[in-house]
């Protein structure tokens, strides 16, 4: 099987701060990759970097499409760029409303990127958008309501809505249960890991939180100050560390 997305030595620097020293890693289709790290390490300029929102010092990141082109994502055109974004991937935030456009109702929220990527049938826009409401367990009676007036995980449920409407085959997620109640995020992981097997999406997952990496992620790197200072199968990684950080970052999970 060839990889969906390879990441070559990537590093990026803001002035003397090496966010991302050398990066390199390979996803396979199906594949939840987790990258796990304390605040600073690098994580969420890596996944930026990956999504081409920041732009790279040296390295390549070379992504399969759906038509089996493999495709340098450092020398592509902006258009291009922006239309795989739309229709490949999707970037599920931290903070909904980065992902949500939140003076519109839910259902134009998910609908607007089925316009985006040429549907024009409103009938159907909206029995699309009531279908993907219902597969993130949201009601349907809610289609009408802006998302300012959900709860935050209803907006993060809402966001996955949005992105997964075009079937995009790679999703980025940047610590996509941060900031929620410890029961709301249980109900938000249990609904993810259902989405990416039935959907067999492939997952870059950026998190400060093993309990998170554990449920989904089947393979994890862990960035301490911008490098990749252990990987592997996620099981392994944990129940044996061999990084002194990451032995650190167990200890502290194991004892409260
Ligand atoms: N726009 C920027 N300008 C300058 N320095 C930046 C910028 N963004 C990030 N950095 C620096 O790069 C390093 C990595 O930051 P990054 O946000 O990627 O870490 P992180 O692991 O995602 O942290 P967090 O979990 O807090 O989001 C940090 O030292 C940070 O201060």
């Amino acid at each position: 099987m060839q990889p969906l997305l390879t990441v070559h030595q990537l590093t990026k620097r803001y002035g003397d701060i090496c966010a991302c020293d050398r990066i390199a890693f390979s996803l396979y289709p199906g594949q939840v990759l987790g990258i796990i790290g304390e605040s600073g390490s690098g994580k969420s300029t890596l996944l930026k970097a990956i999504a081409g929102q920041v732009p790279i010092d040296t390295g390549e990141i070379q992504y399969r499409d759906r038509a089996d082109n493999l495709i340098n994502l450092r020398t592509l055109a902006e258009p291009q760029h922006r239309q795989l974004m739309k229709t490949e991937w999707g970037f599920v935030q931290q903070n909904p409303g980065d992902g949500l456009r939140l003076g519109v109702t839910a259902g134009a929220n998910i609908g607007e990127r089925l316009l985006d990527v040429g549907h024009r049938h409103y009938g159907k826009i909206r029995t699309e958008a009531l279908a993907w409401l219902s597969q993130v367990e949201l009601p349907d009676g809610r289609i009408d309501d802006l998302p300012s007036t959900f709860s935050g995980g209803m907006q993060q449920r809402l966001q996955l809505a949005r992105i997964l409407v075009t079937r995009p085959r790679l999703v980025l997620m940047d610590e996509p249960t941060g900031g929620l109640d410890v029961s709301v995020q249980a109900k938000l992981l249990d609904l993810m890991r259902s989405l990416v097997r039935t959907l067999h999406l492939s997952v870059i997952l950026v998190t400060h939180d093993i309990g998170v990496v554990r449920l989904l992620a089947q393979r994890l790197l862990v960035m301490q100050n911008g490098q990749v200072v252990e990987a592997g199968l996620t099981d392994q990684v944990l129940d044996d560390p061999h990084h002194p950080y990451t032995q650190q970052l167990v200890n502290a999970t194991l004892t409260p």
